[in-house]
């Protein structure tokens, strides 16, 4: 048999799966070809393998994305699709992150069977996540509430809450829309109040730098709006030295030739908070980014996330 024309890499979780056929489909349909002359390459990374600990404690980021852009390095595979959020704001060298697919739903939903919303539930109610962000936002609007760490698949977390381990989660309205499981959602928050991680709900595809052939295939279903708001999110993000393991949220939007940035940072307890917003021209989206990063940065002081 022919090798395919084209390997792309992933992940082999539910929503990362769900996550390359989306991008297969996209560019087969998008050029005509045949979906399956397009090769799907399931490859295991340590965050994979290492589910007993938080992921911030076992050392975030890069841990989702070392073989998978190993394989991109050594030709293995020709491109891998990624959950932008997930994504570490500095890659090895040789390789970019430079084509995104239009963004979904930037927002965080609320699951409970005790409350309809945050707000609503008793004092005292247990809420699980494993994000710092969602911690320290559900902090600073409930401090009344009992946060506790908690990771696993959409299942799991749904179980939990059935066994009443847990009174509420917290979870990406995007990904459970790509898992046709958006109505295990109780209630959506409020992008204003509850601000998304930087990336969220923006499908990235890491590519060989250089690499014509793949990056010609891929202008067809790029969307460039949504790499500009990526460009400003990642470099407010670098800027701030950030990862998934630091309570960061950061959101640009695109009108026409216009950008808007948001960036907010919290202690980990979401009493101390500095959040700021940079208006400009999506032209200057790295530009716009970094600046909002240094401002928080500056304010927070050297040591705002030494407490994490
Ligand atoms: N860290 C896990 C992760 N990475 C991307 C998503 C959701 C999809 C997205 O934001 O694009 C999720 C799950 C979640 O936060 O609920």
């Amino acid at each position: 048999m022919q090798s395919s024309l084209l390997k792309i890499g992933t992940r082999g979780s539910p929503l990362a799966l769900a996550q390359a056929h989306e991008v297969r489909d996209r560019i087969a349909a998008a050029h005509g070809m045949p979906a399956d002359g397009i090769e799907i390459v399931v490859i295991s990374t340590s965050g994979d393998r290492i589910l007993d600990r938080p992921l911030a404690e076992v050392g975030g980021k890069g841990l989702f994305t070392k073989e998978i852009e190993e394989a991109l390095l050594d030709g293995g595979i020709d491109l891998a699709v990624h959950s932008s959020k997930d994504m570490p704001t500095e890659l090895p060298s040789g390789l970019v992150l430079d084509h995104f697919l239009e963004r979904e739903d930037v927002r965080d939903v609320f699951i409970s069977r005790k409350a309809t919303t945050l707000q609503d539930l008793p004092a005292g109610a247990v809420v699980g996540t494993a994000s710092l962000r969602r911690q320290a936002l559900v902090r600073r609007l409930r401090p009344d509430l009992d946060v506790v760490t908690y990771r696993g698949n959409v299942q799991s977390r749904l179980r939990k809450l059935d066994e009443g381990v847990v009174d509420a989660t917290l979870l990406a309205l995007a990904g459970l829309k790509r898992l046709g499981m958006a109505d295990v959602a109780t209630s959506i928050f409020d992008p204003v109040s509850f601000p998304p991680a930087v990336g969220q709900g923006a499908i990235g595809i890491e590519t060989r730098a250089g690499d014509s052939r793949v990056g010609d295939l891929l202008q067809a279903i790029h969307d460039p709006a949504t790499a500009k708001a990526l460009v400003a999110e990642r470099a407010f993000l670098a800027a701030l030295d950030g990862s998934c393991r630091t309570p960061i949220a950061g959101h640009a939007t695109i009108s026409g030739d216009g950008l808007s940035l948001y960036g907010l940072i919290l202690k980990s307890d979401g009493q101390t908070v500095h959040e700021d917003r940079i208006e400009g021209a999506a032209a200057d989206a790295a530009a716009i980014g970094t600046e909002l990063g240094l401002r928080l940065k500056e304010r927070g002081g050297a040591d705002f996330f030494a407490d994490l």
